[in-house]
Order: structure tokens, then C-alpha cells, then sequence
């Protein structure tokens, strides 16, 4: 379970987040949405333990943040992969941090994402979508306590991330794993947001907290609903993009 209580950040004496207050189940996944700037990679790293410069409360399953205390998985834009490593050292780099080298390779989870024959290239060697394949291999194999994924499928084109989302569905649905993801899409927050947080533009507040009866339904654009909570969702975007205009 996460919990955030009153969480403000500040830069420069300048307020970037303001007065957060969330929760989340464990084993839920939470979609956050909001303009640019509005301090959601901020929030993002503090989940992780990176910026401890805050003040508030905030904890996951009772503790700090803390990448020494739990297993934090971090799915970046640019998948994060390390260049100079082959696909299965890339793999391995989380679980061999956590069990110090002394892990199997996991070869059901790279059987499930098609990476057999891929095991010996570099990432420059694979497509964008190959290079999500293996950041979320490396971020599943690890059965982290909390998943953190900064805009993951961005960077991909439609049909790309639209197959990406499916094989994040497809993972989570195994593990429940409790997941944030931060998104620019309104679609994706659809379909990958148990509950879409809606935040304000700078400094960052929470606008609306929507629980979603979309989520993880692979015909979700075909539902009665779907029309409907685009059009709210993005009312909301607007609305909470002008709320801090001077
Ligand atoms: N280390 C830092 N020092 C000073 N200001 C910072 C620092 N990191 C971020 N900021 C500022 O804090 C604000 C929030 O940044 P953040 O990256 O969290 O926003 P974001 O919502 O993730 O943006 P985007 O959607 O564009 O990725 C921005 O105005 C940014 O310029």
C-alpha cells in the first residue's frame, strides 16, 4: 500500500508539488496525468527514494521510500537500458544488484516476451518496441514491491505502444504488481489506470482522482463508457491545466 500524506516539494523556494494526498492498494496500478512541468517525474522519484527533499508523509507498505529497504522498479521514457550490455546482462542487472549475482535468468518471463533470440544483441540492435520487451523483462523478473513507469511507451508509434500496453497488462495480470504510471495519453490512463490521478498544472496539485471501470479491458474503446470518460477526462485535462494561470 502507498500512502502520501500533505506531500509538498519545493525547488528554488518555488512550491512544485503542493498538498499531495493519495492512496493506493497494494497490487493496484494508478495512472497520474497532467500537464507538462507539474511535478509528476518529481513525484515519481521520491517514490523511488532518489529525492528525499520533502516534506510531508510518504510511505510504501508502512516504510520510507527507500531502494535499500524495497524493491523499486524504474521504467524510464528511453527504457533505460545500459548500452554496453547485452539484452540478458540488461536482464539481469536488477536481480543480480538484488540477489548479489546469485540469480537464475528468467526464462519464462523471456519466453513470454519473445526475447530468446535476442538474449546476445546490444540494445542499440533491437527496434524501440524489442527495447521496451527488455525494460519491462528486467523490471518484472525483479517481483518488485513497487513499479514506477516515467511516460514508458511514448516513445514508440501507436501500434507499438497499443501491443505494449497489452504485454504491461499481460504481466501485471500475473503479478500485481503495485504500479504508478505517469502518461500524457488519455487512452492509455483508459486503459492502464485502475485510478487515473488528474493533476494540476505547476505547482502540482491533485484535481480529480477518477476510479476507472475501463481498466485492463482489452475491448475498453469499444464500451459505452469509453466515449464518455474520454470527453470527462479531458475536460478535466483542461480544466486543471488553466487552475494555477495567474
Ligand atoms: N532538480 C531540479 N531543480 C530545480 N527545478 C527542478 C528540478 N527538477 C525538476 N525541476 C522543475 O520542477 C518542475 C517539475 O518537473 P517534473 O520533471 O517533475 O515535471 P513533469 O510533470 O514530469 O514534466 P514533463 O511532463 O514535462 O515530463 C519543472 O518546472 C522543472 O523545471
Amino acid at each position: 500500500m502507498i500512502q502520501i500524506d500533505n506531500l509538498f516539494v519545493k525547488y528554488d523556494n518555488l512550491n512544485i508539488l503542493e498538498d499531495i494526498n493519495l492512496q493506493m492498494a497494494e497490487g493496484s496500478v494508478c495512472a497520474v496525468i497532467g500537464p507538462s512541468g507539474c511535478g509528476k517525474s518529481t513525484l515519481l522519484n521520491i517514490l523511488a527514494g532518489i529525492n528525499h527533499d520533502y516534506e510531508g508523509k510518504v510511505f510504501i507498505n508502512g516504510m520510507k521510500p527507500s531502494p535499500k529497504k524495497q524493491t523499486i522498479g524504474f521504467i524510464p521514457q528511453n527504457y533505460g537500458l545500459l548500452p554496453w550490455l547485452k539484452v540478458k546482462d540488461n536482464i539481469m542487472l536488477g536481480l543480480n544488484i538484488k540477489h548479489k549475482n546469485n540469480s537464475q535468468i528468467p526464462m519464462d518471463l523471456i519466453d513470454s516476451l519473445g526475447l530468446n533470440k535476442l538474449l546476445n544483441r546490444y540494445p542499440k540492435e533491437l527496434s524501440g518496441g524489442q527495447q521496451q520487451r527488455v525494460s519491462l523483462a528486467r523490471a518484472f523478473a525483479l517481483k518488485a514491491d513497487l513499479l514506477l513507469m516515467d511516460e514508458p511507451f511514448s516513445a514508440l508509434d501507436a501500434i507499438t505502444r497499443e501491443e505494449m500496453q497489452d504485454v504491461f497488462i499481460n504481466l501485471w495480470q500475473q503479478q500485481n504488481v503495485t504500479t504508478v504510471l505517469v502518461t500524457h495519453y488519455v487512452e492509455e490512463a483508459l486503459y492502464l489506470g485502475q485510478k487515473i490521478v488528474v493533476m494540476t498544472a505547476t505547482p502540482g496539485k491533485v484535481y480529480k482522482i477518477i476510479d476507472n471501470p475501463l481498466f485492463a479491458d482489452k475491448n475498453f474503446r469499444d464500451r459505452e463508457e469509453f466515449v464518455q470518460l474520454s470527453k470527462q477526462l479531458r475536460i478535466y485535462l483542461k480544466k486543471a491545466g488553466r487552475e494555477n494561470e495567474a
